[in-house]
């Protein structure tokens, strides 16, 4: 990382505490009976100058991020991952898989301190939200029927376009050359004019609305070739992602292993609906391995062919997306990136999240109090603030459905990375596995009294729509159905009127004409005793291996030791992630030092408490620097059969306690109860501790 956007990076975390301390001091005087009016105004407007300085910090800070693009400063960022993957590789975080045969390419495992960071921020997320929100927990297979895959659209559609090697027959995905090209001759090409810069900034902008024949015009315009041999590539075709392969041995079922979790929970919609007393909005949530036969995996653990995911479905009553408990988050400010201000090629900037739903930025409250509830869990994970933000998507990255969808992305060497996908499907799901299964899968809402209501009915001309649209016909039909009750409305207006009606299609990209005898649309008026919808769905979507990849780098730091030229890694995770909550060293080869840490071992057994005895006999400098580079929090010293040290892996500050006291401080510690500063306080230290480098 560049030195000056560090120096900014601690600036805006400085002018971030101000707003936080004179915010509470805000709330302090509001809550006092006896503040004056003109004491909470003052507050005010101080806060108010604070947001504003803050939001400047920001906006240098940003400024500096996308104008670092000079090789000095990406070849420190290429330095910094390097010291990253080399702690995270020699330690065993993670082991590429099947080393001893040379590995394959985008499949990693993980080793003990991995696996423990993983399970406890699996541990963490099942406590933040499925135990939050009473979420009803389902565990399904991997292995997935066809059928199940062709309702939801992915055997159709979950592609990437893939160019080959004319020579090797490496693959490459087209986007990415086509992309890597455009930014690399914006970030290098001094001679570049600037309508040759503003086209590659066209075409970065469109890429993902880029055709087959589009991406492959391209590619063969700017003259893009084999990045490893230079050699011609194909034209682009598609790819699908999915992992084929047959259930049982005759090989006449066709199956896949899931590329997302969410299908499982959309096909036990029915029996979770009755399990939750026939009531909205409830919560499924899933955690497992996903499959995607990425063409070209890349950035480590960022993208990889099997990851675990944890996905919650929020299904909800789409004319009722408010949340009981959105107060809770309403107050929560933090970088949020608006599909306006992107289009303005503005930066993200510090929002509170109950603004950005009241004035209809967020589409609804509970896609709002999600957002919120994913900032807390990144940020109580060790996330840090000032590189989270929350990037609503552009237009042409929904899909045609979509009601709104915002990504926590996370700033790592490699740029900022989608980690949590967070959308509003409206009922798209539901709707496709009740016509494909025949199994209607629906919540009703049943009337005290009969109601006479006026209902939409829209009906496609499928006959009409398929002369005039041939293989595109369901697409357009599906689009049909899926207008809300204002568009329907507005077509059944402009179609009496004018007799035809331009329509966008999103899914096909295209603007097509609609004339009256293609759609019927009509408000008929019925007598009902329920009302029968189908729920609309929120999904917050966790790759998990890419939050663990950023907590990673966010949490790594160095510092020099006593030797010269020699600096020292340490992983600053919290208490919470921490793969081992504390060592425990005899001070020096010793029966007697052994059977007391022995003793403390077993107390913190007792107690839950993760721990290693480390008896190695090196100095207890060496052994302070090795457990600080795996994260650990917390170093207990044996030097006296009464009494031990421990010592905070960040301040490197200790007290001495008694033998029985270790269990329950290490657990207040590491449960969060206390902060290693309270637990100074408490035990001022008089006697000698430790040097680092005895
Ligand atoms: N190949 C992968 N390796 C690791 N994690 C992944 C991969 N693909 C997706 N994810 C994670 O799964 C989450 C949900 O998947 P989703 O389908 O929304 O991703 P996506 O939009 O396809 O991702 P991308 O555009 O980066 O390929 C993402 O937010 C991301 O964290």
């Amino acid at each position: 990382m560049a030195a000056s956007e560090e120096n900014l990076r601690r600036a805006l975390a400085e002018k971030q505490a101000s707003v936080d301390a004179q915010a509470e001091t805000v709330r302090a005087l509001k809550s006092s009976p006896d503040a004056h009016q003109a004491e909470v105004d003052a507050a005010v407007e101080a806060l108010k100058a604070l947001k504003v300085e803050a939001g400047a910090a920001a906006r240098r800070l940003e400024a500096a991020i996308s104008s670092n693009t000079d090789g000095a400063s990406s070849g420190s960022r290429e330095a910094f991952r390097q010291a990253v993957v080399n702690t995270l590789e020699r330690r065993l975080f993670y082991i590429p898989s099947f080393k001893i045969y040379r590995g394959v390419a985008g499949l990693y495992d993980y080793g003990p301190p991995g696996c423990a960071v993983k399970s406890n921020v699996l541990a963490f997320w099942r406590q933040h939200f499925v135990l939050e929100e009473n979420m009803l927990e389902v565990d399904c297979p991997c292995v997935t029927p066809e059928i199940v895959l062709k309702a939801s659209g992915h055997v159709e559609k979950f592609t990437d376009l893939m160019v080959k090697d004319e020579k090797t027959g490496m693959c490459y995905r087209a986007d990415h050359l086509l992309k890597d090209f455009c930014k690399e001759k914006l970030e290098k090409d001094l001679t570049l004019s600037s309508e040759k810069a503003s086209e590659l900034k066209h075409v970065l902008a469109v890429l993902d609305d880029l055709s087959a024949e589009e991406l492959g015009a391209k590619l063969k315009e700017y003259g893009i070739t084999a990045p490893d041999t230079k050699n011609l590539l194909s034209d682009p075709y598609p790819f699908n992602l999915m992992f084929q392969t047959s259930i049982g041995p005759s090989g006449l079922s066709p199956g896949y292993m899931r590329p997302e979790t969410a299908q499982g929970i959309f096909v036990n919609f029915k029996d979770l609906y009755y399990y939750n007393g026939n009531k909205l909005p409830f919560a499924a949530a899933q955690i497992g391995q996903a499959f995607r036969n990425e063409i070209s995996p890349r950035q480590g653990l960022l993208r990889v062919r099997e990851f675990t995911l944890a996905e919650i479905e929020h299904f909800v009553d789409p004319n009722d997306k408010s949340h009981p408990k959105f107060g809770d988050v309403a107050e929560l400010e933090f970088f949020m990136f608006p599909r306006e201000e992107q289009l303005a090629g503005k930066s993200a900037q510090p929002m509170v999240l109950g603004e950005a739903v009241s004035k209809g930025i967020v589409n609804n409250e509970t896609l709002g109090y999600f957002i919120g509830r994913v900032y807390l869990f990144l940020t109580l994970l060790g996330i840090d603030k000032e590189r989270l933000r929350f990037r609503q998507h552009l237009p042409n990255e929904m899909a045609h459905y979509a009601a709104d969808c915002w990504d926590a992305e996370i700033e790592c060497s490699y740029g900022w990375i989608e980690c949590v996908g967070i959308a509003d499907r409206s009922a798209y799901d539901l709707r496709a596995h009740s016509e494909k299964s025949g199994v209607p899968l629906v919540a009703h809402e049943k009337f005290p009294e009969p109601r006479e209501v006026e209902k939409l009915v829209i009906v496609p001309s499928k006959k009409e729509l398929g002369l005039a649209f041939k293989g595109n016909q369901k697409m357009v039909v599906e689009a049909l159905e899926a207008m809300s009750e204002e568009e329907a409305l507005e077509m059944k207006a402009t179609l009496e009127s004018k007799g035809e009606m331009d329509f966008h299609i999103c899914t096909i990209g295209k603007t097509v004409s609609i004339t009256k005898k293609m759609v019927s649309i009509s408000m008929e008026k019925k007598k009902e005793h329920q009302r029968v919808f189908t729920p609309s769905v929120i999904e917050p979507s966790f790759g998990i291996g890419r939050i663990i990849y950023c907590l990673f780098e966010h949490s790594f730091y160095t510092r020099p030791s006593k030797a010269e030229d020699e600096q020292l890694n340490v992983f600053r995770f919290p208490p919470l992630v921490a793969p081992i909550k504390c060592t425990v060293f005899p001070l020096i080869k010793s029966q007697k030092f052994d059977d007391v840490a022995k003793i403390i071992a077993k107390s913190l057994t007792a107690t839950g408490i993760s721990h290693i005895i480390d008896i190695t006999g090196t100095s207890i400098g060496k052994r302070y620097a090795r457990t600080d580079e795996i994260g650990v929090p917390l170093a207990i010293t044996v030097d006296s059969t009464t009494s031990v040290t421990i010592r905070d892996r960040d301040s490197k500050q200790q007290i001495r306690i008694g033998i029985d006291e270790v269990a329950s401080v290490v657990k207040e510690v590491t449960d969060g109860e206390s902060t290693w500063g309270d637990v100074m306080w408490r035990y001022p230290t008089h006697s000698v501790l430790h040097t680092e480098d005895e």
